[in-house]
């Protein structure tokens, strides 16, 4: 069976999460701290990231990038599949999932210069990372507000757009409680409120995670 290295907060991982339980692909959870020397990631993805997708075949295969695990599940299994049927619609779930990913990578590296502490972080780069965040968010209210109001971002059914939109919010909500997204975006929160009631994504949600060594 496949085995997903995961950690409790990531959005990336999250993604794949409930990919493959909606896409009904067996595989036991994995879960690291990424961040700390004691982790396996780097045994499986030398990019030292996960989430990692190990397929416990006899050459060790490992998937990784989250974008490109969504990529290989779908080409590989594509029963129960979490892309449009139309083309146009395959590249649009993808330009919402580079959006989605592109808010988290912003934060996270806000995130960490956060914990540089007073004197050692560069208020400018948290700035910077803060705009790209704020852009992207305002670019995903403004494709859920053009969207019908079944409850999806693309069409009638759940698409890898917003698995990777539920899972940045969910995120976005632990790590950055303070954020004003879900004031200044109603329309958003209300849309992630509802993804949040279905069970791939309640039995996914995020939690925060002990980082042991120093990262910064
Ligand atoms: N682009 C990657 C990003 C993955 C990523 O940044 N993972 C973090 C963990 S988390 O932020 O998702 O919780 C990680 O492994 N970080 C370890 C490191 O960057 O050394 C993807 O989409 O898979």
């Amino acid at each position: 069976m496949w085995t997903l290295i995961s950690a409790t907060p990531s959005p990336y991982a999250r993604k794949i999460r409930i990919a493959l339980i909606e896409k009904r692909l067996p595989f036991t959870l994995q879960t690291e701290v990424p961040w700390d020397s004691t982790t396996a990631t780097p045994q499986h993805n030398p990019l030292e990231k996960l989430p990692v997708l190990l397929l416990n075949d006899d050459v060790g295969t490992a998937v990784y990038e989250s974008h490109f695990i969504m990529e290989w599940l779908e080409a590989k299994y594509p029963e129960h599949s979490l892309l449009p049927d139309d083309l146009e619609g395959k590249l649009f779930a993808k330009k919402v999932e580079v959006l989605a990913d592109g808010v988290c990578d912003a934060l996270v590296l806000a995130f960490f210069e956060k914990m540089r502490g007073e004197g050692l972080r560069s208020e400018a780069w948290m700035e910077r990372q803060m705009r790209k965040a704020d852009g992207g968010l305002r670019a995903l209210a403004t494709f859920v507000e053009q969207a019908g109001g079944g409850g999806f971002l693309i069409g009638e059914r759940l698409t890898l757009a917003d698995i990777a939109v539920g899972s940045a919010l969910g995120w976005l909500s632990l790590r950055w409680p303070d954020h004003e997204w879900k004031t200044k975006h109603p329309k958003l929160n209300e849309y992630y409120e509802r993804l949040e009631q279905r069970p791939t994504f309640d039995s996914t949600r995020p939690s925060a995670q002990t980082i042991t060594d120093k990262v910064v």
